[in-house]
C-alpha cells in the first residue's frame, strides 16, 4: 500500500530525514516510535508532500507519488490528521464534518458520507448540533478522525492521536482505528502512548536521527529489549528489516 524508498528531506536546507525506508501493507495499523526529534512528524509530512524531499522514492500501490503536492495525495486516497486540536472551536460537529468533504467535487456524496460517518460515530450524531469547542477532548479527536474520513481514504496518516486525553477516550480512539482497518483502511500513526499502540498494531517501526532503524512486526518489537532501552533514551545500534505478519 505504501512504501518509501530511502528518503532523505527536510525544510529548506536542512536534512531531518536521512534514509527512511519500509513498507506497510494495505488493511495495517503500524506505529512508528523514537526519540522526540527522531522525524516522525517529518515522515508524515514527507509522505503527504509537506516536505522537500532530497531524494528517494514513496509509492503508494505501484505508482510513485515524491513530491506530489497534499491535493494531489487526497486525491490518492491519502488523509492526514495533524498533531494537536484541529477543529474548528465556534463550527458545529456538522459543519465540522462537511469542511472534510470541502474539496469534493460532488457535494451531493459528500452528505451522504457524512450520514455514512456519523453511523460509525453515533456521538457525532448526537452532537452534530453542537459547537465543536462544547465536545470533550477524546470526543473532538473523534470528530477529527470522522473528518478524515469523508472522502473515503486508503491511508490515513495519524499524529499523536491519543494526546492529551483520558485512558478511557484514548481507548475509544484506539477502537475506532481498529475498526478502520477491519474495513479495509491502511494506518500509519505516531503515538507517544508506545506501548498500547503497539499493542493494537500489525507492525512497528522505530524511527531515530531521521532514519528507520527497525521493521518488524509490533508484537515482536513489544518484546525487544533493544526497544525499551529507546525509550529508556538509549541508542539502537543493530537494523532489524524483517517484515512478517
Ligand atoms: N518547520 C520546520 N522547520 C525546521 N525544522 C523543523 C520544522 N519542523 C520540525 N523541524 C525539526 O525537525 C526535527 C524533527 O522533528 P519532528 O517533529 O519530525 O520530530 P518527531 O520525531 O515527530 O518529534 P516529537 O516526538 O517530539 O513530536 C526536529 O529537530 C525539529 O526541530
Amino acid at each position: 500500500m505504501l512504501e518509501l524508498r530511502n528518503v532523505h528531506g527536510g525544510y529548506g536546507k536542512i536534512t531531518i530525514l536521512n534514509g527512511v525506508s519500509f513498507k506497510i501493507p494495505k488493511a495495517s495499523i503500524t506505529t512508528m516510535i523514537g526519540p522526540n526529534g527522531a522525524g516522525k512528524s517529518t515522515v508524515f509530512k514527507a509522505i503527504f508532500g509537506l516536505l522537500q524531499i532530497h531524494s528517494g522514492q514513496i509509492l503508494l500501490g505501484d505508482q510513485e507519488v515524491t513530491g506530489q503536492t497534499p491535493r494531489q495525495m487526497i486525491a490518492h486516497g491519502v488523509t492526514y490528521v495533524p498533531q494537536g486540536r484541529n477543529v474548528v472551536p465556534q463550527l458545529s460537529v456538522y459543519h465540522n464534518l462537511e469542511l472534510g468533504g470541502i474539496t469534493a467535487p460532488n457535494q451531493a456524496k459528500v452528505r451522504q458520507r457524512i450520514e455514512a460517518v456519523m453511523d460509525q460515530f453515533p456521538m457525532l450524531r448526537e452532537f452534530r448540533n453542537r459547537k465543536a469547542i462544547e465536545l470533550s477532548g477524546g470526543q473532538q479527536k473523534q470528530l477529527e478522525v470522522a473528518r478524515s474520513l469523508l472522502l473515503d481514504p486508503k491511508l490515513v496518516l495519524m499524529d499523536e492521536p491519543s494526546i492529551g486525553l483520558s485512558p478511557n477516550m484514548v481507548r475509544e480512539v484506539f477502537q475506532t482505528l481498529i475498526r478502520l482497518r477491519d474495513s479495509g483502511v491502511t494506518i500509519l500513526m505516531v503515538e507517544q502512548n508506545a506501548k498500547a499502540a503497539l499493542a493494537l498494531s500489525d507492525y512497528g517501526l522505530v524511527l531515530e536521527l531521521g532514519q528507520t532503524r527497525m521493521h518488524d512486526n509490533a508484537k515482536k518489537l513489544l518484546t525487544d529489549p533493544r526497544v525499551g532501552q529507546l525509550f529508556l533514551g538509549g541508542h539502537v545500534h543493530e537494523d532489524v528489516a524483517v517484515d512478517g505478519r
